[in-house]
């Protein structure tokens, strides 16, 4: 099967180059300087596990369809990626988003249509270090992917046609490469699950300039971090995707914890960088108004993430 990455940055690096690793079929679709750099430094990873390298093959334009398109751009790169990789894909192509939020699915079914833009979810604490190399923060890596349920059930309702045996496919490409690989047949409900716990962290951690930890020691904190937590997950339920079970006991985990927890958006604003505020917080406010769900603290996080955005 031919794996087309899309971006080489921390997610796209982590599970793209474990994919190489595991002896799969991997390109990685690139910009010329991270082209340059992967070039002359190879992709390093490294993890709690410990640190490896690899050469990989990237290509700065699409050489022919692929039967895998993993999307691991930033929302605002999303666009531009798209059009970058759309002559990748083929009548057959799977396309999965690495994503974080819910706006890219609209996006890539406008594009592809339900029958090839499928679903995705990664859990992982990664970033891209100063020296260009993957690091992973964490030993959690785990994705879980498929086709968007309900969407995909109207467009193939007696199953066990060609959608079935893609998904075969796909699970056997992505299933065994060192990483913890899903197939779900509850996506939809899964990135919604995603979006709440990632609303939360991020509003948090980038509202309070600091770590869920952090947060929690001092004064507020925690009544702070449930009263946030209450806010997306009413959200999420308004929206008919209440989070229930092992997503609900994640969510509260997370935010009880003293441990120095973050989320990506934290860490890109720390250093300075843009930040995936419409789609992790803004879309989640914009829910909340259409159901006319009192957020008052989202809300907060989302004025404050936008003036840290303008002035950038
Ligand atoms: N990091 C994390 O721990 C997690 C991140 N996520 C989500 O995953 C998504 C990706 O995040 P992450 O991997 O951290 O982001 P990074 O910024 O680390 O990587 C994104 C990469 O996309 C590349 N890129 C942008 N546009 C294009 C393009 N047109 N063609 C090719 N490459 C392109 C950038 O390359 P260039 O060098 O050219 O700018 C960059 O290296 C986000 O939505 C994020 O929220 C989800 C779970 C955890
Ligand atoms: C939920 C979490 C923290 C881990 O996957 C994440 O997605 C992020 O930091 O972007």
């Amino acid at each position: 099967m031919r794996i087309l990455v899309v971006g080489a940055g921390a997610t796209g690096g982590y599970f793209g180059g474990r994919l190489a690793q595991a002896g799969r079929d991997v390109t990685f679709l690139v910009r010329p300087a991270r082209a340059a750099h992967l070039a002359e430094h190879g992709l390093r990873i490294k993890s709690p596990d410990g640190e490896s390298s690899l050469r990989p093959h990237t290509v700065t334009e699409p050489d022919g369809h692929y039967d895998l398109v993993l999307v691991a751009v930033k929302s605002y790169s999303l666009e531009t990626a798209l059009a970058d990789l759309t002559p990748a894909v083929g009548p057959r192509t799977v396309v999965i988003p690495l994503l974080n939020g819910i706006r890219h699915i609209e996006s890539l079914v406008r594009r592809f249509s339900v029958d090839r833009a499928w679903g995705g979810v990664c859990m992982i604490h990664a970033t891209l270090d100063e020296a260009g190399d993957v690091h992973q923060m964490s030993t959690l890596h785990r994705l879980s992917f498929g086709p968007l349920d309900s969407l995909a059930a109207a467009a193939d309702p007696v199953g066990g046609g060609e959608a079935d045996e893609r998904l075969a496919a796909v699970a056997e490409a992505l299933t065994g490469a060192g990483f913890d690989a899903r197939v779900s047949t509850t996506i939809v409900q899964e990135l919604w699950d995603k979006w709440v716990l990632l609303a939360t962290l991020g509003a948090a951690t980038t509202l309070m300039r600091g770590s869920i930890g952090a947060i929690n020691k001092a004064p507020g904190g925690s009544g702070f971090l449930h009263a946030l937590a209450a806010e997306t997950s009413a959200v999420a339920a308004a929206a008919g995707h209440p989070i229930r079970g092992k997503a609900a006991a994640m969510l509260e985990a997370t935010i009880v914890t003293t441990e120095p927890t973050t989320s990506s958006m934290y860490r890109d604003l720390v250093q300075g960088l843009p930040v995936e505020s419409g789609a992790i917080v803004g879309d989640m406010v914009a829910e909340a108004t259409k159901h006319e769900v009192s957020v008052p603290l989202l809300a907060a996080a989302h004025t404050g993430l936008a003036v840290y955005s303008a002035n950038l």
